[in-house]
């Protein structure tokens, strides 16, 4: 069976509010993938459809060419891990292992029990009684070692210090080599989890505003860098990102491609051409208010 993701002309509304607007696209099995939006973009909305926890207003989720919604064996096959409250949540660490390991058929154990190490969660220890990052990495640990042939965490990092994050994005991309599956994440972090994205979806106010592998989303901007003068007599009249100014040297980042004589001339003014950031793309395609085509 085939787990190829699909969204097909999916609008879901709350009372007269419309959280997401004709969304249609596919994931191809097995990428990592970025799933970024502003906040109230819709991207929880998005990925509560593929959890089957909800129903589209109209509209399809498929998986494998089949409805998802009310479909047990396929909604068998997605995990999503997001911000639990488990304020009351009795249960010790290890009953949580015990309850996924008899509900998940491909759950590890041994490999959650390598990642409780890893996040130093104590296994005798009451949720409820741990500490905000320690309940993300349960969540992250069951999430990860469910190995469903389609994973996602909703901005599961909450309440993680910096350190403990580097140990989930490593222990995911290392899981994900040896069992190659689609795993969604949606973020604010950007700037921190770029190099984990394959392919990247932007919301923009409940619609597809993008979706592109990560080499193709950074070739949008570039970033010119030289004598001063140089630069903004070449960047004129081009759409730009940002300016930064040290003595008599400027770089800008500008959103655009350029021509292969704008190439050319950018080496006859001496001037370096470099990457910008995903997180500077992101923050210029969601700022801009005339910006909201749908690109694919
Ligand atoms: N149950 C609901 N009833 C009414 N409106 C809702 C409901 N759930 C979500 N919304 C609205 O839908 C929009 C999208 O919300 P959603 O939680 O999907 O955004 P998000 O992109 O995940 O945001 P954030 O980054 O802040 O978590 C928001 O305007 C939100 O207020």
């Amino acid at each position: 069976m085939g787990f190829e993701t699909a969204f097909n002309q999916v609008n879901v509304t709350f009372g007269d509010f419309q959280a997401l607007k004709d969304i249609n696209f596919r994931l191809e099995e097995g990428k990592i993938v970025g799933l970024l939006g502003r906040n109230g973009a819709g991207k929880s909305t998005l990925l509560s459809l593929l959890a089957a926890y909800r129903k589209p207003s109209t509209g399809t989720v498929t998986i494998g060419g089949q409805e998802l919604f009310e479909n047990p064996l396929l909604m068998s096959q997605v995990t999503l891990s997001y911000n639990t409250d488990y304020s009351d949540e009795t249960d010790k660490v290890k009953d949580m292992l015990d309850a996924a390991a008899s509900y998940r058929s491909n759950f590890d154990r041994s490999y959650a029990e390598h990642l409780a190490e890893q996040f130093r969660l104590p296994l005798d220890k009451q949720i409820k009684e741990l500490s905000n990052g320690m309940k993300s990495a349960v969540n992250v640990m069951i999430g990860l070692a469910s190995r469903c042939p389609v994973t996602i965490f909703d901005e599961v990092y909450v309440g993680m210090d910096a350190p403990t994050r580097e140990i989930f994005y490593k222990e995911l991309l290392e899981d994900h080599a040896r069992h190659p599956r689609t795993i969604i994440l949606s973020t604010h972090l950007v700037s921190e989890m770029d190099y984990l994205f394959e392919e990247i979806i932007i919301l923009k106010k409940g619609r597809l505003l993008m979706q592109k592998r990560s080499d193709q989303f950074l070739e949008l901007g570039l970033s010119v860098t030289g004598a001063t003068q140089a630069v903004e007599q070449f960047v004129h009249g081009m759409k730009r990102l940002s300016t930064r100014q040290l003595g008599g040297t400027t770089s800008v980042r500008i959103y655009g491609e350029l021509s292969e004589a704008q190439h050319q001339e950018a080496r006859n003014l001496g001037l370096e051409l470099g990457n910008v950031s995903m997180q500077d793309l992101f923050i210029h395609l969601t700022e801009e208010e005339d910006n909201d085509a749908i690109e694919k």
